[in-house]
């Protein structure tokens, strides 16, 4: 069943797992090369869609960092972030806490101001313009040195950045959370909150570090969790929220197929799980695709979808009296289902 048979309403959800530039449309992507006089290494639109077939992480991260080429100046930060808060007003996000990657774009000579003002440019009014709230977290690279994140996360600080938080992201295996204590450290220090992908590719050790050494307050992804069943103990009885990406998951292979995720396990065991989107211009759809996917494979009622509502919005990094607004969003929109 889609989603959107289920009621007239859209689900009201917060996105907690979304990589801004993870977001680029391919048409956007062949647009804003035209306007910076960027000459692309596909034909069309359909060739690059057609790289679009991903055999594990890196294999998506080499194309991913590829195609933000694109990216140049505060503009093209802003319009891909506006073409973003467009699609997800319609998915029925009322909240969005966005990932950027700096360092993506420091290396290639793009600076922070330009990375960070462009975003900023285009989260400015998005309650008004697009129905949802929005915070930015900036995101570590941890394929690189821990000093550069650290250099970086000073700079951040230094010019005062519009950012909540930090998390780690990019390829996973042999680059532990134990690699980024001092950056960690330095961002509890100025009052950011924490989080971190851990237990995406990786095993549930880096799960460990990233809630004993980083003390993150959301793991993003976390699926390989269920392999250890100290640790899911652990993730029930303090109720760590795990950002769930189940069209990514399967993307990139970490499962075989969407019937075979663990998520709706993973739910019933009451661990805190919510759904999110990720990279979802890449991985085949945005957060109501996925709830709509997982519907109609795990044939979820109502009820299952406003459990995994509420924990996003439980999960976010919001005020209370927000949070009551958006819980209550989704209790109405519970009611309004037709009883299964
Ligand atoms: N799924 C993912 N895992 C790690 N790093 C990422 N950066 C963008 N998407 C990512
Ligand atoms: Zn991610």
């Amino acid at each position: 069943m889609s989603i959107s048979r289920l009621g007239p309403v859209r689900l009201p959800t917060a996105e907690l797992h979304l990589h801004i530039e993870g977001t680029l449309e391919p048409e956007l992507i062949f647009a804003l090369a035209l306007r910076n006089g960027i000459t692309l290494p596909y034909r069309d639109v359909s060739a690059l869609r057609e790289k679009y077939k991903f055999t594990d992480l890196q294999s998506f991260l080499t194309l991913y960092y590829s195609n933000m080429a694109v990216l140049l100046t505060e503009q093209d930060f802003e319009d891909m972030t506006r073409a973003y808060l467009v699609r997800a007003g319609a998915a029925g996000v009322r909240h969005a806490e966005i990932f950027v990657d700096p360092q993506a774009h420091l290396i290639r000579g793009v600076s922070l101001e330009t990375c960070i003002n462009g975003v900023t440019r285009g989260l400015a009014d998005s309650e008004a313009r697009y129905g949802l709230t929005t915070s930015l977290i900036a995101a570590f690279l941890r394929d690189r040195a821990a000093g550069e994140a650290l250099d970086v996360l000073e700079q951040l600080i230094a010019m005062d950045a519009p950012i909540i938080g930090i998390g780690l992201d990019s390829a996973e295996v042999g680059h532990p959370p134990s690699k980024f204590i001092a950056v960690f450290a330095r961002a509890h220090d100025a009052g950011l909150k924490c989080v971190a992908h851990a237990g995406e590719e990786g095993g549930p050790e880096y799960i460990w570090e990233a809630l004993d050494l980083l003390g993150v307050a959301r793991i993003d992804h976390g699926i390989r969790a269920i392999e250890d069943e100290m640790l899911v103990e652990r993730l029930l009885t303090e109720q760590i929220p795990l950002t769930v990406c189940p069209l990514s998951n399967v993307r990139l292979r970490t499962v075989d197929t969407l019937a075979d995720h663990p998520l709706p396990g993973m739910l019933a065991r009451g661990l805190n799980v919510s759904v999110h989107s990720d990279d979802p211009s890449y991985f085949g759809g945005y957060l109501d695709d996925n709830m709509a996917q997982l519907t109609s494979t795990f044939a979820l009622d109502s009820s299952q979808l406003a459990e995994l509502a509420a924990n996003s919005v439980r999960s976010a990094f919001l005020p209370r009296e927000r949070s009551g607004t958006l819980l209550a969003e989704i209790d109405n929109w519970r009611m309004a289902q037709p009883r299964s």
